[in-house]
């Protein structure tokens, strides 16, 4: 069974990843990617879905237009793990290299 992340382990981590935070009541990170448009944002989302599949591990995500709001949880140990940070820092990669090929 995944442990979840506390203390020290936890602060380190978010510290790494830049405009994550904590969420109300729930033990879970969050972030609001903005992208130039539509078409960026939907790229990042494909590209971040194939990294999902790769890892097994699946964000809570919705889109509206250029903005994608992201939850991250792992919902088998019922908070945040390692494997959120890991796909936290795949979010980060992709949202900066992400194009879809119209
Ligand atoms: C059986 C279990 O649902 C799977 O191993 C994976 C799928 N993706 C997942 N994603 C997240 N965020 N948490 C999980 O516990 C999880 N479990």
């Amino acid at each position: 069974m995944t442990q979840t992340l506390t203390g020290p382990a936890r602060a380190a981590a978010l510290a790494q990843l830049p405009g994550w935070t904590e969420c109300d009541g729930r033990d879970a990170i969050a972030k609001t990617f903005v992208f130039k448009d539509f078409a960026k944002a939907f790229a990042f989302m494909t590209e971040v879905a194939l990294a999902a599949e790769r890892m097994n591990h699946h964000p809570e995500w919705s889109n509206v237009w250029n903005k994608v709001q992201i939850t991250l949880s792992t919902h088998d140990a019922g908070g945040v793990t390692a494997k959120d940070i890991d796909l936290a820092k795949a979010m980060e990669a992709a949202s900066g290299t992400a194009t879809l090929r119209k």
